[in-house]
């Protein structure tokens, strides 16, 4: 579990300037075993909030709790040693050329006095469980990006933490290897029960593997939740950074219908209506459908090109009424 409260982290001004207000009032609780993310465009405080949950910053007021243990309270060597439960990958990898991945693995267990015979069962172990254990005589510069990342969580897993926190992670990948990046995480998310917590500007990634997010804007949370939830919500700038609202050819005639398709609101039950019952000619004019967070979540524009319209408001009525989201387009 990891809880801020009230966090603020005001930056001197370099240089004589203004001071810089990063995070401005910030909460936050991620539960136990939750893979969170928090997006926000470059500047919002993204990475300032991820480095305060195991204070590498300390905030200039408000609380940092994980686990129970209220950080921000403790003195700097129980700090040291709460840091060891809290685990951390960053974008670009931060391994030492100088050793081979077994050893880069090792390293924490190293300077947490763990002995020799131990550390490298462990680092066997964990590169095991990333995939790489053909790979643990390498040296970072012999692998691949999507290779060392995996070899950082493999660290990150090393002291057996219970939270994992996540700095841009796949950003410097490519698109095969944050797919493999993603689904790693994942699955030590699910295998070791972590509570994860992701920052990123690529809303691909929240997609792929958050359960739940935060949208960060100038420092505050402007908006946030699970995301099965938050894509329900027409009013959520952060379900519409999720997934844009579609534009449909407003040179091509037709009625145009807004469906948002959740789960339990399949676009097959418009679809159903509109051209089973009411016999309309209906087209895709725009928008996706995606999986997010396990489910079919979306944004559809439908065009009616041909039929008869005189049943359609009373139909869409009792299609609300029966757990639809769609509503008529005002021309
Ligand atoms: N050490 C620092 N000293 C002064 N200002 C800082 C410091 N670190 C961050 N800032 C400022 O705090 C604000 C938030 O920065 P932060 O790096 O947390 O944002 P971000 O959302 O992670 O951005 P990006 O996606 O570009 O990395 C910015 O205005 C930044 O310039």
């Amino acid at each position: 579990m990891i809880e801020l409260n009230h966090v603020r982290k005001v930056f001197p001004g370099r240089r004589g300037g203004a001071d810089v207000v990063a995070l401005d009032g910030v909460d936050l609780a991620v539960p136990a075993g939750d893979f969170a993310g928090v997006v926000g465009p470059s500047g919002s405080g993204k990475s300032t909030l991820i480095r305060l949950v195991n204070l590498l910053e300390r905030p200039t007021s408000g609380s940092v709790a994980v686990d129970g243990r209220v950080l921000t309270d403790l003195p700097a060597d129980q700090v040291r040693q709460a840091r060891s439960s809290i685990g951390m990958v960053f974008q670009h990898f931060e391994l030492m050329d100088s050793r081979t991945a077994a050893e880069n693995v090792e390293h924490p267990l190293e300077l947490a006095g763990v002995g020799r015979a131990e550390r490298r069962r462990r680092s066997a172990d964990l590169l095991d469980l990333v995939g790489l254990a053909e790979r643990a005589g390498a040296r970072p510069r012999q692998l691949s990006g999507g290779q060392k990342q995996r070899v950082a969580i493999a660290r990150a897993l090393a002291a057996r933490p219970q939270v994992l926190l996540c700095d841009e992670a796949t950003s410097a990948l490519d698109q095969a290897s944050t797919t493999g990046v993603l689904e790693l995480l994942r699955r030590v998310r699910d295998e070791l029960g972590l509570t994860v917590l992701l920052i990123t500007h690529e809303m691909a990634v929240v997609k792929a593997v958050c359960d739940s997010a935060v949208l960060l804007e100038a420092g505050r949370v402007v908006d946030g939740g699970r995301l099965d939830d938050v894509l329900t919500r027409d009013d959520s700038p952060l379900a519409a950074a999720l997934l844009p609202a579609p534009v449909a050819d407003d040179r091509v005639a037709g009625t145009l219908l807004r469906v948002t398709v959740t789960e339990t609101a399949p676009e097959a039950d418009v679809l159903r209506v509109l051209v089973g019952r009411l016999g309309l000619a209906v087209e895709v004019a725009g928008g996706s459908v995606e999986t997010v967070a396990g489910g079919r979540h979306g944004r559809l524009l439908l065009r009616i090109t041909d039929g008869d319209l005189s049943g359609l408001d009373t139909a869409l009525t009792r299609l609300r009424a029966e757990g639809s989201k769609v509503e008529r387009v005002a021309a």
